[in-house]
């Protein structure tokens, strides 16, 4: 390794020291899908909120435990849900699924175990019924003030069912951070719908970048495509931090080329390069900066799966610090297949979990790595990391294995095999 070439350990050291736990502000429930709890959420209200019915049936009480199947009983009054408090003095009250409880009444028998006598006001019990059957008691899903959900939660919907099942309507959640994507290169075409000229190709890593970001946890602030020039990409930096990006993800312009001119640009506006080149497969020529006013800037290389693999092993693990989450542990899972490399870099491998016939996990590294090959990306489902010092792993070996994103697992297909 040379040695301006850092570690990928040493260099993701330099990422989290970088990178500031942000502050939390209050958010309505409905607008919190995704969003990272910056506080413990205890309830004021209980769940469910009152002695209710499971059943559709009939509510009584009784001294003898159980009311025994013969027993025949005068129907009193009805109780449908969203009725309120009513007071029973004995009998049998007809009582719908979710209707509260009338006071006094302590079990529920459902409607196919009683039969209505020829009076039709009357009713025989066909089972016995005990003292709280089919009764749902206050609190016994929710007591009132537990703790329900914890500082770092990522909210999802069952979370937000739970949250307005309580009545919460705002969470404490941490801001999150606010990232600004320029792609560069005048090869780059945006719009779908113009046709290439010869050398021309479509960006493709702008999309992807603005559709994992917010599935990472961040606000796309800004997206803008620049050629190659320093002083378009100088002004494309100042309009991202105008735009309020505290995280700026370019692609491309940071290796060997004659165009190459994001280490330059960064210079020019003061900025303190970090590190650039870090013993990696692919975006080995990565480089990381803090600009002048402490936006911090990730200079990926623009090859697609460059890219990829710096948003998802480089900028996930800061915007995880910047959400107050703690630090990713890899999955474990045994490899499908023989897997060798002869160079002593850290690998990043599009892959796929997948179970196969026995019901077994097993990691299969796709052909095609190459890192402008989009294709096995979009077969992937995870990745497979193999350290920089291993250079061989027989079939079966356990491998760290990483979701698409940091917020998801991937869900191993059905078997390939
Ligand atoms: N002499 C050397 N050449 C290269 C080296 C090296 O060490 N010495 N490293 C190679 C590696 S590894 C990578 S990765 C690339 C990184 O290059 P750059 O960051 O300077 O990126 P570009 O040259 O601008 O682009 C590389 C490649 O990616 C395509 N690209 C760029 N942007 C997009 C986009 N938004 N959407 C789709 N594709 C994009 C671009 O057309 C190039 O094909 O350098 C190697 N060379
Ligand atoms: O680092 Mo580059 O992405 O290997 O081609």
């Amino acid at each position: 390794m040379s040695q301006d070439t850092l570690a990928y350990e040493e260099a993701l050291r330099i990422v989290l020291a970088a990178s500031v736990r942000l502050p939390a502000e209050d958010g309505a429930i409905a607008a919190c899908l995704g969003r990272v709890l910056a506080a413990d959420v205890t309830t004021t209200t209980a769940l469910p909120p009152f002695d209710n019915s499971a059943m559709d049936g009939f509510a009584l009480s009784g001294d003898a435990n159980p009311v025994t199947a013969g027993t025949e009983l005068d129907i009193k009054g009805e109780q449908a849900a969203g009725d309120g408090v009513v007071r029973a003095h004995g009998g049998a009250w007809e009582i719908m699924t979710g209707a509260r409880m009338p006071d006094g009444l302590d079990r529920v028998i459902p409607v196919e175990q009683t039969e209505r006598l020829a009076s039709a006001a009357r009713i025989r019990l066909l089972a016995d019924v005990a003292h709280g059957q089919n009764v749902r008691t206050a609190g016994s899903d929710v007591p009132h003030g537990e703790t329900v959900l914890a500082a770092g939660t990522v909210l999802a919907p069952q979370h937000l069912m739970l949250l307005a099942a309580l009545g919460v309507a705002k969470v404490f959640v941490t801001h999150r951070p606010r990232v600004a994507v320029l792609c560069t290169g005048r090869e780059l075409v945006d719009d779908p719908a113009q046709a290439l000229a010869p050398g021309q190709i479509r960006n493709s890593n702008g999309p992807f970048l603005a559709a994992r970001l917010p599935l990472a946890g961040a606000e796309v602030v800004h997206i803008e495509t620049v050629g190659d020039d320093v002083s378009a990409f100088e002004s494309a930096l100042r309009r991202a931090l105008d735009a309020g990006a505290q995280v700026i993800v370019s692609s491309g312009a940071v290796s060997m080329g004659r165009y190459d001119f994001v280490p330059q640009a960064l210079e020019h506006i003061g900025a303190k390069t970090l590190f650039h080149k870090v013993a990696i497969r692919p975006g080995k020529p990565l480089l990381f900066a803090r600009l002048p006013g402490d936006a911090l800037l990730f200079g990926l290389p623009g090859n697609p799966i460059a890219v990829a693999v710096g948003l998802r092993f480089f900028i996930e693990p800061a915007l995880r610090v910047m959400l107050g989450l703690p630090k990713e542990t890899p999955r474990r899972a045994p490899l499908a297949a023989t897997y060798k490399k002869n160079v002593r870099l850290r690998f990043h491998l599009k892959s796929r979990l997948h179970i196969d016939s026995q019901g077994r996990l097993a990691a299969e590294v796709l052909d095609g790595q190459e890192s402008y090959r989009i294709r096995p990306l979009s077969d992937a489902n995870a990745w497979v990391v193999v350290p920089a010092d291993v250079d061989a792993l027989p079939s079966g070996a356990l491998v760290d294995v990483y979701g698409p994103g940091h917020l998801e697992f991937p869900l191993p297909h059905e078997s390939l095999a």
